[in-house]
């Protein structure tokens, strides 16, 4: 089955370019992001690794149009973000990126099924029969079909996790941004929270960019990359939990190695 919708003829679905992110001014400045040039490709599942406080998150809300670069360019496929107004940022993280939070961020009043077709409905997307065939089969692949018609209370948080999991893919995006997708389970939810990322990549064409402080978590990527003070210091494919141990171990109390 192929299910791509876009990506690009480079084979890129998201990158930065010399991205520079500075918080405040003065004295209080602080340099988040300090020249990161990174690439995610098409069609693979990408880990951002690295010690608290050097860069990942805001990485990862800069890649995908959530916060702006100081300077420096970001691009979703061919897509430069900083050249859209916001009306045009806004349509584009809507119809081409999705969000997979810690905190599920699912909505309350909704259905699962709701929440699942939201972004699409918001989009008008619906009445068209190859989403409604997608979103059919999502719900099996995250297997949820007999939880359909529960409101998310009442479900487990691992069950909400994968609801938000099938909203991120439902309007087939170009690429899928996960922050910390596992941080509010535990272990066995999160295994399945991250197969199901793993499954969409590799069985469905999609792209996954996860930031995680979980070696567990970054070993079921295709490749990591690995931040410190802001810089992209690392990368590393075919990971194993052990081996994104070792290489963290090297950041503890001393920041990028030298
Ligand atoms: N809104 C903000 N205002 C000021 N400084 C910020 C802001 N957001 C992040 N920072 C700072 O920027 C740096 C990078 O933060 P960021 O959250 O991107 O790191 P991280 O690697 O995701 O950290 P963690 O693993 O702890 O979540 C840190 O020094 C942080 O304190």
């Amino acid at each position: 089955m192929s299910t791509t919708t876009v990506t690009t003829s480079t084979g890129t679905a998201a990158r930065v370019a010399d991205a520079v992110k500075v918080y405040g001014s003065g004295d209080t400045a602080v340099r988040a992001l300090d020249g990161v040039s990174v690439t995610f490709p098409a069609g693979r599942f990408t880990a951002i690794m690295g010690p608290s406080g050097s860069g990942k998150s805001t990485l990862m809300h800069c890649a995908a149009g959530l916060d702006t670069l100081t300077s420096g360019a970001a691009f979703i496929g061919d897509t430069e973000l900083g050249r859209l107004d916001d009306r045009r940022l806004t349509l584009l993280r809507r119809d081409r990126v999705g969000f997979v939070f810690q905190a599920f961020n699912l909505v309350p009043t909704l259905t699962v099924a709701e929440n699942i077709t939201l972004p699409m409905d918001l989009a008008g997307r619906r009445a068209d029969a190859a989403s409604a065939e997608w979103t059919d089969a999502l719900v099996d692949i995250v297997g949820l079909r007999d939880r359909l018609h529960h409101l998310p209370a009442e479900l487990s948080g691992g069950q909400q996790q994968r609801v938000a999991v099938a909203r991120a893919f439902a309007g087939r995006p170009d690429v899928v941004f996960a922050d910390e997708p596992t941080g509010n389970l535990d272990s066995r939810s999160g295994e399945e929270v991250l197969g199901l990322l793993g499954r969409a990549v590799r069985r469905m064409d999609r792209t996954v960019v996860m930031v995680t402080h979980d070696p567990v978590a970054a070993a079921h990527a295709d490749e990591v990359v690995f931040l410190a003070d802001g810089r992209l210091v690392d990368r590393m494919e075919s990971p194993t939990a052990e081996r994104v141990l070792d290489r963290m171990k090297a950041f503890d109390g001393k920041g990028a190695p030298s």
